[in-house]
């Protein structure tokens, strides 16, 4: 699978930790920045373009990694088309993909150790949506208020 990542300097070791890990389980990883590590950079950049990314590939899915990963969730979420949620579980990974379908991922890079991120991010990416009519209506719902803006 296509997989968009980007970071700010929070997520910067475990975004190289990531781009390994996901390759060498056969996904083809593009890098969206930050492509050094600089404690003043900014993530909302990073954010749009992995997130502008996904939008423009059908299929392809987006990681956006900070501290928290509020920003980049936040930030991700200013792109027309993308629906990114907050993953801080396995659980919570899996129920973003079943239930809304997410199209990006934001992970905390501060919250958890690199093999518990690496395990949410691997059960986000293996995840299909349901498909099921109640959720797919509700996914149509947020869509429209978008779109109508
Ligand atoms: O929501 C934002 C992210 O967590 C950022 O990665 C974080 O705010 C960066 O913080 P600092 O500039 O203090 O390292």
């Amino acid at each position: 699978m296509r997989v968009h990542i980007g970071t700010d300097h929070a997520g910067f070791e475990l975004k190289e930790y990531l781009r390994e890990q996901l390759a060498a389980d056969g996904h083809d990883v593009v890098d969206h920045g930050s492509f050094e590590y600089d404690i003043e950079d900014d993530y909302p950049a990073f954010c749009f373009a992995a997130a502008e990314a996904v939008v423009a590939e059908a299929g392809s899915l987006g990681i956006v990694i900070g501290g928290s990963g509020n920003g980049e969730q936040i930030a991700a979420n200013k792109v027309r088309g993308v629906r990114a949620a907050l993953a801080w579980s396995v659980e919570t990974a899996r129920l973003s993909r079943q239930h809304n379908d997410a199209n990006v991922v934001a992970v905390g890079a501060r919250q958890h150790t690199a093999a518990e991120a690496l395990e949410i991010v691997r059960a986000y990416l293996a995840e299909p949506f349901t498909g099921l009519a109640r959720h797919q209506r509700r996914i149509d719902q947020v869509s429209a208020y978008e779109n109508a803006r």
